[in-house]
């Protein structure tokens, strides 16, 4: 079963200490597209964190908004992600990323966040290493919060973010892999493992990552050496609605890939949807016959 914790289980000082006499360094991974007005202040909270964070790694997709300059002035070490593993191409989205910076990140834990969060909470990274630090039994932890959609007057809806992850990715999870549905932000880009881990990762491009990343995960350590962590509120920015539609392809893809590869496009049963709140609803789809068929009962 996936173990979870809340960030408060885990004091700034305390793994400070625990990362000193283990020997080991972090590195925070932020894959940047657009972000100038967001990404100065998350790399100055997170210079607040002093010995936790040995590198702040900026990763940029070659933004037009000034998001490189606005990361390097406040003290981060950015990267154009194409610029990184060059023989492989142009960079392709998110993911593509996220693994380029292995080439460069130098730590043996690695952290990676989204860089679109508003009023960044600098426990992040704090609930991302606690687990990993303090427990040999956890290898991967991923970051869930509430998700309110802030509109554009900055009126927050409190239960609204988060569409993809509702209407998509929760459901297929349940569906097809249940014992990875408990993750209540399956597609939160808030991340942690040691780096030997990552690196035996295949990485997904594009948005496909964090779902082709958990069933990897899965496979590689099994789900009881996952873990998430309550991490409280995200505010992230939202993509209008027609530009999700990719993003829940680009999941639904990874879990169709996955069920063809296993072999079982097929299934009788589904098992029931896991809503974030952790209750079981199950989704009764019934086929009535073709009226037409009716005929004799009529
Ligand atoms: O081509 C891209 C697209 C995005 N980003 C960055 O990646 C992060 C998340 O991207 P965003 O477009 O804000 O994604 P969301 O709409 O917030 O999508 C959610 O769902 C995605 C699909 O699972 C995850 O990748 C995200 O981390 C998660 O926050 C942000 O820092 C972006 O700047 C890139 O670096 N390159
Ligand atoms: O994770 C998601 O579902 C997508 O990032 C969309 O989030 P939003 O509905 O909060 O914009």
């Amino acid at each position: 079963m996936i173990k979870t914790f809340h960030h408060r289980d885990f004091r700034l000082d305390e793994l400070i200490r625990l990362k000193r006499s283990r020997g080991e360094t972090v590195s925070v991974v932020l894959p940047a597209r657009e972000v100038a007005d967001t990404i100065g202040e998350i790399v100055t909270k997170l210079r607040t964190l002093g010995d936790l964070i040995d590198q702040i790694l900026v990763i940029d997709a070659n933004s037009a908004d000034g998001t490189a300059e606005v990361a390097a002035a406040h003290g981060a070490e950015v990267h154009q992600e194409s610029a990184l593993l060059p023989e492989f191409g142009q960079a392709l989205g998110k993911g593509d990323a996220m693994w380029r910076a292995l080439a460069v990140a130098r730590g043996d834990l690695i952290v990676y966040l989204d860089s679109d969060t508003r009023r960044f909470p600098r426990h992040f990274p704090v609930g991302l290493l606690g687990p990993l630090l303090v427990f040999d039994d956890v290898g991967f932890v991923k970051g869930f919060f509430r998700r309110p959609f802030v509109g554009r007057q900055g009126e927050e809806r409190p239960l609204d973010g988060g569409r993809v992850t509702e209407l998509c990715a929760r459901p297929l999870l349940s569906a097809f892999y249940p014992e990875l549905a408990g993750f209540v932000q399956p597609l939160a880009g808030e991340v942690a493992a040691r780096r030997s881990l990552f690196e035996r990762v295949p990485f997904a491009t594009g948005y496909a990552i964090e779902t082709s990343m958990l069933l990897h995960v899965r496979d590689l350590i099994g789900v009881d050496q996952m873990a998430q962590v309550d991490l409280e509120v995200r505010r992230n920015r939202h993509q209008p609605l027609p530009d999700l539609a990719p993003m829940a392809y680009a999941v639904l893809r990874v879990v169709l890939e996955r069920l063809r590869r296993e072999g079982r496009l097929r299934d009788g049963q589904a098992p029931p949807l896991q809503t974030a709140d952790g209750r079981l609803v199950q989704v009764e789809i019934i086929e009535r016959p073709p009226f037409v068929t009716l005929g004799a009962h009529r």
